[in-house]
């Protein structure tokens, strides 16, 4: 008996929504369908500056959790187009589960209020969604992570496990959105899966080029392959807590904005516009290779997801400071790169229909296991 999910991906790349249409039934996941829609020019803009405080923000935040779910809906209905044929339709979808847009990111407890609990927001209207839809939605997924003493992130660590999982080898899961973020699989099943963010994506990479060239992104990293890293930025932009910090830990815009980035770049003024895309695609690479040698050392595999595998030069630099093991995009384990978190999305969806948790406690941080998401009926 077939068992259908949607996943729906908005991150912190702020690029658009990657959605998936996945079957559960068998021992593999298939994928179905897959569609990505891009958020113009002015949305993306809108929902940058929405990452910082600013004026009116609670009026324009309702308005685009209301965009978003617009854009979610059209995602859903171009998945179910592609299937319609094999008479596969609404009704036969389980749920959809939408992740919403993060636009704050403050997991740690604050100690001088009572309720002592941090917070996490992804913009989203997810009753306007199972509207447009008619079908059952699972939101909010990080939230009872974080009211559970967690970090409300990374969740796709236990996706991983059930995907990427091998007996008896170690292999680390590398996601590459606008924050990078690691999942380490050990190769004896009893030990602790471990998963954090290891620090800036391809936030500043692409914030940078969108400032200097007019485009959102480096594609395939060429512009940072013309240019020379420069070693004393690279070192200043390294001279952050947060790489030295240990797990569980995760982040964001709130700390890896341009804001960051510019308060970092004074004093390099004359520096070739494609000097600094290098030293950026150096620091998303060499905080990466330090994770996986700091937590993962006995890896043999490294498999790479996310927008960022696209990025050659980035892939380059990765391969070059972690010669001891074979890096790969996900597409070689039969699951498409930009695919991969659209689908945890939808497995975490079933998982709360089925009253099973999402989390894992040693990568979140979190007291316990939790079912993640609220559930808007269809
Ligand atoms: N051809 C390409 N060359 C280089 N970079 C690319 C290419 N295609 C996509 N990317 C990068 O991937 C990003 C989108 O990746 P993705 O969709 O995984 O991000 P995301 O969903 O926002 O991720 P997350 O939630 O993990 O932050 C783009 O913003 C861009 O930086
Ligand atoms: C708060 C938030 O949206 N975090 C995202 C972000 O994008 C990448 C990284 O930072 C990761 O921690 C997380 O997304 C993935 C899907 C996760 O929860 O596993």
């Amino acid at each position: 008996m077939a068992e259908y999910y949607i996943g729906l991906m908005s991150g912190t790349s702020l690029d658009g929504v990657d959605g998936v249409l996945v079957d559960f039934s068998g021992t593999k996941l298939r994928i179905l369908a897959r569609s990505s829609q891009a958020f113009d020019a002015q949305f993306r803009t809108e929902l940058l500056a929405l990452n910082s405080p600013s004026d009116d923000e609670l009026h324009r935040a309702a308005r685009a959790g209301n965009q978003i779910a617009a854009a979610y809906a059209q995602v859903v209905n171009t998945l179910l187009s592609q299937v319609a044929a094999s008479g596969i339709g609404a009704t036969n979808v389980c749920a959809i589960g939408a992740h919403g847009q993060t636009v704050r990111h403050q997991p740690h407890r604050i100690s001088n209020e009572a309720s002592g609990a941090g917070y996490t927001l992804q913009l989203n209207n997810p009753a306007l969604l199972a509207e447009l839809t008619g079908l059952t939605v699972v939101a909010d997924f990080r939230s009872r992570d974080i009211a559970a003493g967690g970090q409300g992130a990374p969740l796709v660590p236990a996706f991983h496990q059930h995907v990427f999982g091998q007996a008896n080898t170690m292999v680390s899961v590398l996601n590459l959105g606008g924050i990078a973020n690691v999942t380490v699989l050990p190769a004896d099943p009893s030990e602790p899966v471990l998963g954090f963010d290891c620090g800036p994506g391809n936030a500043l990479m692409d914030a940078w080029c969108q400032q200097q060239t007019g485009q959102p992104f480096d594609t395939g990293g060429a512009w940072a392959a013309s240019g020379q890293c420069l070693p004393e930025l690279l070192a200043q932009l390294r001279d952050e807590p947060y790489f030295n910090q240990a797990p569980p830990k995760s982040t964001g815009r709130d700390l890896f904005s341009l804001n960051w980035l510019q308060t970092k770049l004074q004093g390099f003024a004359n520096a070739r516009g494609q000097d600094i895309q290098a030293t950026l695609t150096e620091l998303t690479a060499s905080a990466c290779v330090d994770c996986i040698n700091n937590y993962a050392k006995e890896s043999k595999l490294l498999v790479v997801c996310g927008g960022g595998a696209f990025n050659t030069e980035l892939l380059r630099r990765l391969q070059a400071g972690l010669p001891q093991l074979q890096v790969d995009t996900s597409d070689h384990l039969g699951l498409p790169a930009l695919d991969v978190e659209a689908a945890a999305f939808a497995w975490l969806a079933r998982q709360a229909i089925q009253r099973q948790a999402g989390n894992l406690p040693s990568a979140t941080g979190a007291a316990g296991p939790r079912i993640l998401g609220a559930i808007y009926p269809a």
